[in-house]
């Protein structure tokens, strides 16, 4: 139980963050969270099952369905190329939307809020034990930001800087419905999920362990 977030630790000060970064609490209603997870068991229907990227000669932990783009390490291509080479599903419409208003909501730039069009979502699933190492989202040849939702499990998410996977960071917790925007001077910083905390979900979504999309522009034509 030791390592249970407590109400102190679920309260980090958000003005730790680096410019750039922005986290938004509860920023999505549970009705919202319960119509995402239902648009995922939909998603994952195919044609392109969730799969677990392989790194390194090693399968993630966690399970990922891409839409607009599918990713492997180093690139994205139309069709699943590492799965059954099927094309993935295309971004829906209300994501980009959902998208446009978080960078509005957490940046204040209308004009960059107006010109965000990501073309691809990775849907991350975390079971339990599942974690992610210390990276940089660096596929994209796009500066536009990330916009990554959380559903379901909490997780303890750490942030930290452009050049190392190490200090300076901060650690948060990203809880059911929250927002989390990074762009600007941190849209190349690291990132990773170093924990994620079993059934500490709403108990009724339709979901166990937890979601995760990030939305990127990828910078890539056609
Ligand atoms: O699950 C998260 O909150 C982060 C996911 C992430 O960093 C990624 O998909 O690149
Ligand atoms: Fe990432």
């Amino acid at each position: 139980m030791t390592d249970q977030p407590t109400l102190f630790d679920l309260h980090s000060p958000a003005s730790d963050l680096p410019d750039g970064a922005h986290h938004r609490s509860a920023w999505l209603d549970i009705a919202q969270q319960r119509w995402i997870v239902a648009q995922y068991a939909a998603w994952a229907k195919g044609p392109v099952p969730p799969h677990s990227p392989v790194i390194h000669g090693h399968p993630m932990s966690v399970s990922m369905l891409c839409l607009g783009w599918h990713w492997t390490p180093g690139r994205y291509t139309r069709r699943a190329v590492d799965v059954n080479n099927a094309p993935v599903l295309p971004v829906p419409d209300w994501l980009v939307d959902l998208g446009r208003r978080a960078v509005a909501e957490t940046t204040g730039d209308a004009a960059l809020a107006a010109s965000y069009t990501p073309d691809v979502a990775l849907v991350n699933h975390y079971p339990d034990t599942a974690k992610m190492g210390m990276h940089r989202d660096a596929d994209e040849r796009s500066d536009a930001p990330v916009v990554s939702l959380s559903i379901g499990d909490t997780c303890r998410f750490r942030f930290g800087n452009a050049e190392t996977r190490n200090r300076p960071y901060t650690d948060l917790w990203l809880a059911s419905g929250d927002l989390f925007v990074f762009g600007g001077p941190a849209r190349r910083n690291y990132h990773g999920v170093t924990k994620v905390y079993p059934n500490t979900g709403p108990y009724d979504l339709e979901i166990h362990g937890r979601l995760n999309i990030t939305l990127r522009q990828t910078g890539k034509k056609g």
